[in-house]
């Protein structure tokens, strides 16, 4: 286990006081385009959807910590600050007053550090109310500079693909094995992921990017965090005055691009016996994992169908009422690996990616999302993203994965994952 300050975090920011003020703005225009150019690219933080939620950027306290207590020091952390921070909320809405942003490795054991981040300055929209946080640690209430809508970003420069530490052929032998570990009784599913290394010839604006995935994929959460990149249609877990919901995911068809197959297609996905038996799996793991925190709890008894402009997913809205003080971060790390990143059950599953996979995941499928001083927010599962190699603007790895069960085609496990990878492929492109 480690915990420490963000390297260049002062050491003293565990005990610092911040100071925190709110006020309402009228907001012109999408959020996104008001994180400004010229701002080193892991210092924009965002959670939108549909145009409402929050973005910032500057860095008033960042936190890291690693390993299989890095939920727990995180919240412990998180506690300390929200407990001394002198808050002056005009707005007092969830979102506004003081908010951090996190992103969490997947793996227990992965190299890379979990990052939450207090912004310097916040953005934010919901229901057609919108304000301005500021944060910083002067003792003086921060002054308010009106934040202006930044310079259009510039689109990356010759993009290109390589395959990452596993190829698509990589990937098809491992899919092939563990459908024979699951045939053998090994496990009922795991979820195996591929990477894809995107390099351009000069910096990548991630506010290009934000804009592009915004503007394309309406159903997802757009989110940025410390160099972490992407649309997720998951939402993992938040917590929003009393009320839990979970958006659960899983069992995925391709669309084809035309209207009328594309609903035949919806309709044979909603009748798939390998894919509502995957889905199945991945609602359980998260109703099991919500009970012990909640009072009453509605899950539908049978999926609907989300459509992307990539993917349709079988798709469950679990929604509870919060019965004990459980914050959004704690709900999200006892969700956490959930059976549509992980599998069934969790530790064979685990076992199985560490054996087959061969690769750190990061912080891909791992939470990411946002939470206030009262422990609500917003955490995702870090799909259909990319991740900033450190200190190399230029590079981006993005990640893809399917859950695979008894009846699972490796090829077509292929293409599906290359199905999953589009949304940042496209974002990456220039026209
Ligand atoms: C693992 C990913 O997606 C997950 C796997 C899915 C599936 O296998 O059907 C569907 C949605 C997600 O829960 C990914 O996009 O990388």
């Amino acid at each position: 286990m480690s915990s420490n300050p963000a390297p260049g975090a002062e050491p003293s920011s565990v005990t610092a006081t911040v100071v925190v003020r709110s006020v309402p703005l009228p907001v012109e225009g999408g959020l996104l385009s008001y994180l400004p150019a010229d701002t080193p690219h892991d210092e924009l933080v965002s959670w939108v959807r549909r145009g409402d939620g929050i973005v910032g950027w500057g860095s008033a306290l960042t936190f890291e910590s690693s390993g299989p207590e890095r939920f727990r020091d995180a919240e412990a952390w998180w506690k300390s600050v929200a407990a001394r921070a002198v808050v002056r909320d005009e707005v007092a809405v969830p979102g506004s007053g003081l908010v951090c942003f996190g992103s969490f490795p997947f793996a227990d054991d992965s190299a890379e550090s979990a990052r939450l981040v207090v912004p310097s300055t916040i953005v934010g929209r919901r229901e057609g109310q919108s304000w301005l946080t500021t944060i910083s640690l002067d003792p003086q209430l921060p002054r308010l500079e009106t934040p202006v809508v930044a310079r259009e970003p510039e689109p990356p420069a010759d993009v290109a693909f390589a395959d990452g530490r596993v190829s698509p052929a990589d990937y098809a032998h491992a899919v092939a094995e563990a459908v024979t570990r699951i045939n053998a009784g090994d496990l009922d599913k795991v979820v195996l992921a591929r990477d894809l290394v995107a390099t351009a010839s000069g910096p990548i604006d991630p506010r290009w990017l934000l804009q592009r995935l915004a503007d394309r994929y309406e159903n997802t959460w757009v989110f940025s965090v410390a160099g972490l990149v992407g649309a997720t249609p998951e939402l993992l877990v938040r917590r929003d005055q009393g009320l839990i919901t979970s958006r659960v995911l899983a069992g995925t068809i391709r669309r084809t691009g035309d209207d009328e197959h594309d609903l035949a297609l919806a309709a044979s996905l909603a009748r798939s016996s390998k894919d509502l038996e995957e889905h199945e799996y991945a609602v359980r793991s998260v109703a099991d994992a919500l009970a012990p925190h909640c009072s009453s709890m509605n899950v539908p008894e049978s999926p609907f169908v989300l459509h992307l402009p990539n993917v349709m997913h079988l798709a469950t809205d679990v929604a509870a009422v919060s019965a004990d003080d459980a914050t959004s971060l704690t709900l999200a790390a006892s969700l956490h690996p959930s059976a549509a990143v992980g599998g069934t059950p969790t530790a064979a599953a685990i076992e199985l990616i560490a054996e087959l996979e061969h690769m750190d995941r990061g912080r891909y499928a791992g939470p990411v999302g946002w939470m206030d001083a009262r422990g609500d927010g917003a955490w995702g599962i870090a799909l259909r993203s990319g991740a900033y190699a450190p200190g190399d603007p230029s590079q981006i790895t993005l990640y893809a994965g399917c859950g695979i069960v008894a009846g699972s085609d490796p090829e077509s496990e292929v293409a599906e994952s290359s199905a999953k990878l589009i949304p940042m492929r496209d974002a990456l492109a220039s026209d």
